[in-house]
């Protein structure tokens, strides 16, 4: 059940046939000294705040949102390259961070791998790509020699890379390839979870298509969680089966990827689809009201007030819990949701932007 009763892949929702979540966040929040205040600078940012999410065996569970709004941070956070600030994380039902380091270290290597934006630095440019394989393997003490050299094979056969291409170095490869290669690193422990932080972005728009359909490739024949990072939201309503939009730090809806075109309730998430060209028939995005705020000095209440049309004082007072809307699997956090029944071509029409 999710916290609001329903059922459906909620936050709490049981996830999987044995109802334990692959990954789960609980009010997982992460806080930076910011990078610009200097060294003593007693400025922090607030990176990722009060994040609960369960991702479900087998599920796609895509995120969103403006750049800076906490979407790679969340992404290190569900793979334990990033330790929470408060709050937990927990694979399989336990707890990431109360476990020895070694154990921590095994616990992740087997359950998730990630696959970075860029290969050409995600990759050790010095190692031949059986090495770069064959690491994790080593490092996890998978198998006996031959058992790894076999695993090495039989993931460059399920990437789709020729044989002939073990002895190449990253440098050798095209952008397709090498993102190729991040992928089957990720897959090596053979993990239940692989979250791809914009897996695409840094690859030209030839081979993007390849990468996804190799992704949503694995993910059947593997039954792959997958939680998929990217400002193409056009990709990402298609690869998911549930949609998370993040606002400064915050997740602020989740809804079925179905739902969330012209039907999500959050005034934000209608605004970044109605912006999305190609998602609906040709409209002029909603207007938003100046730019997002810092992360450093977040707006008190809903951080969305300072753009949003419907904003009023309870939205300054406070910070909405989250909604159920009528179907399962979708909730939203505001005060003034849009109507379910409303179309976002309608709504276009009927914003009314004001100043803060
Ligand atoms: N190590 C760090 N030190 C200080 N601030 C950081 C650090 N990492 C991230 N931030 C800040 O935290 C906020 C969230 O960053 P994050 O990279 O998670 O956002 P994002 O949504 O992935 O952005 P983008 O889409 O541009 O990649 C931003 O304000 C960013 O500048």
């Amino acid at each position: 059940m999710s916290d609001d009763g329903r059922p459906g892949p909620g936050p709490t929702a049981p996830a999987g046939p044995a109802g334990t979540a692959v990954v789960g966040l609980a009010d997982a929040h992460v806080v930076h000294r910011a990078r610009s205040g200097g060294l003593f600078s007693r400025d922090r940012v607030y990176a990722l705040t009060g994040a609960d999410l369960t991702v479900a065996p087998g599920e796609t569970v895509g995120v969103v949102g403006e750049s800076g709004c906490g979407k790679s941070t969340l992404a290190k956070v569900l793979v334990g390259v990033e330790r929470p600030t408060a709050g937990s994380v927990s694979f399989q039902g336990r707890d990431l961070w109360s476990m020895p380091p070694a154990e921590r270290r095994t616990t992740v290597g087997a359950n998730a791998g990630m696959v970075f934006q860029d290969p050409s630095t995600a990759l050790n440019r010095r190692l031949p790509v059986h090495r770069i394989l064959r690491d994790p393997l080593d490092v996890h003490a998978r198998g006996t020699r031959a058992a790894r050299a076999e695993r090495v094979r039989e993931l460059m056969d399920l990437v789709g890379l020729p044989p002939a291409l073990a002895d190449a170095l990253p440098g050798q490869l095209s952008g397709g390839q090498r993102q190729r290669v991040a992928i089957a690193r990720a897959l090596a422990l053979d993990p239940a979870l692989v979250v791809a932080d914009e897996p695409t972005s840094a690859l030209d728009v030839s081979v993007r298509a390849q990468i996804l359909n190799l992704l949503l490739d694995l993910k059947e024949r593997l039954g792959l969680a997958l939680v998929f990072v990217s400002h193409d939201i056009q990709t990402v309503r298609r690869m998911s089966d549930r949609v998370i939009t993040m606002y400064l730090g915050r997740i602020v809806e989740e809804a079925p990827a179905g739902e969330v075109t012209d039907r999500s309730r959050h005034p934000y998430t209608r605004a970044l689809f109605s912006a999305t060209p190609g998602l609906l028939a040709p409209i002029d995005p909603i207007p938003l009201t100046g730019p997002v705020p810092s992360a450093t000095r977040p707006p008190s209440g809903c951080p969305f007030r300072t753009r949003c049309w419907k904003a009023d004082a309870s939205c300054v007072a406070r910070m909405p819990d989250f909604s159920a809307a009528s179907r399962p699997g979708h909730r939203y956090r505001c005060h003034h949701p849009v109507e379910e029944d409303r179309s976002t071509r309608d709504l276009v029409h009927q914003t009314d932007p004001r100043e803060p």
